[in-house]
């Protein structure tokens, strides 16, 4: 994997990049439509490329271990061939979904026991299974094994983890740097700082994580129900530490503002289950604002989605035709809406790109985050 920039914004650390894998070039800023079991949810692969033109989805170690499971991915020859998707895919290791999806769980030095949410099944995760299942997953980038803090935590804990995380992480590269890629392309590891909301943790584990010397390098553990002032100020130290040189890639971050917010403090990659999940419940994300299309008063507005927007969804659906379709619960409902809304992230960052290329990306930053939050 490689990684180039072409354009620093004057006035913050807004930078546009190229990331180059195997299976094609991203250009950053970028975000990451989030496929968590071989599949964007509502979204065919063909509209994710031709369509919204995605660049790289995500893939999830734990859901895609569970279920189809090491043994009929393998013989697939790897998620790109088994769901038909030719260009990047990343992975996160599966820490985070047992920490989130998995009721029981066990934390230890060796790894992680759980019981799966699918069949109460009994697993262990450790840092090394944790690569070989990217391995047989086959993504181009995949995410090392840690520990996403919880928040709130206290300081101690925080501390105590961050140390595990790193004592995980040098397993992890030690087991990926012995084991070669099964479907003859080459993958990357990201490993992932952690430190909570901790100033000089964060700069401890930044500068671990930096001292590792990876491809790229991922900020964990934020966007899990902390204030965007804290986010906001935890990026900000950690993008200070990690390399210019290296893409930086904000895990599970966020909304437009948000997304916006941390380009300007120097992020290239985002994903979220936001615009997926909340777009099945009717929450369409616009260069306007919010809209909820549930709310009665677009029950009789026969105006398109979005009449400026390249999406052909968004030209010829109506916005009283989709509160209809997501009131009666239509999957044709949470189809269009989810386009919609991955559309529009994918628009952001790209408008984001060229604003940087520009020069002008701080002033528009400013403009675009004071309408992006306002309720329509
Ligand atoms: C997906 C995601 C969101 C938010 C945080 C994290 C994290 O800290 N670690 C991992 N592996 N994944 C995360």
């Amino acid at each position: 994997m490689k990684f180039s920039l072409q354009a620093n914004d004057p006035l913050s650390k807004a930078r546009a990049g190229t990331v180059t894998t195997a299976h094609g070039e991203i250009q950053t800023p970028i975000f990451m439509p989030v496929g968590t079991a071989g599949t964007v949810k509502a979204v065919h692969q063909r509209e994710l490329k031709e369509d919204i033109d995605a660049k790289i989805i995500l893939g999830n170690t734990y859901h895609l271990y569970l279920r189809p499971g090491l043994d009929i991915l393998e013989k697939a020859g790897g998620l790109h061939q088994f769901i038909g998707w030719d260009r990047p895919i990343l992975t996160d290791s599966g820490g985070y979904q047992v920490y989130s999806l998995s009721k029981v769980r066990k934390i230890k030095e060796e790894g992680v026991t759980f019981h799966s949410h699918i069949d109460g099944s009994k697993h262990l995760f450790t840092p090394e299974y944790a690569m070989d299942i990217q391995r047989t997953i086959g993504a181009d980038i995949i995410m090392a094994f840690d520990e996403c803090t919880p928040y709130p935590c206290d300081y101690t804990y925080a501390a105590q983890s961050i140390k595990m995380t790193h004592r995980w992480l040098k397993r992890c590269c030690t087991r990926f740097d012995s084991t070669e890629p099964k479907y003859g392309f080459d993958q990357t590891l990201f490993p992932i700082v952690q430190g909570s909301v901790y100033k000089d943790l964060r700069i401890k584990s930044a500068e671990f994580i930096a001292s590792m010397n990876r491809e790229g390098n991922a900020i964990g553990g934020l966007s899990v129900g902390e204030p965007a002032e804290e986010m906001y100020a935890m990026t900000e130290v950690v993008c200070n530490i990690l390399p210019e040189e290296k893409p930086r890639y904000l895990m599970g971050v966020g909304t437009p503002i948000n997304i916006l917010e941390n380009i300007a403090l120097g992020i290239d990659m985002f994903d979220c289950v936001m615009p997926t999940r909340n777009a099945r419940n009717g929450m369409l994300f616009t260069r306007n604002g919010i809209i909820n299309i549930r709310n009665k008063k677009w029950e009789n507005d026969f105006s398109p989605l979005d009449a400026e927007s390249d999406l052909h969804a968004d030209l010829v659906t109506s916005k009283a035709y989709l509160r209809h379709l997501v009131h009666s619960k239509e999957m044709l409902g949470a189809q269009i809406a989810t386009l919609h809304n991955l559309h529009f992230y994918l628009w952001l960052v790209k408008q984001a790109r060229e604003k940087i290329i520009a020069g002008e990306f701080y002033e528009w930053k400013n403009k675009m985050v004071r309408i992006l939050g306002n309720k329509l």
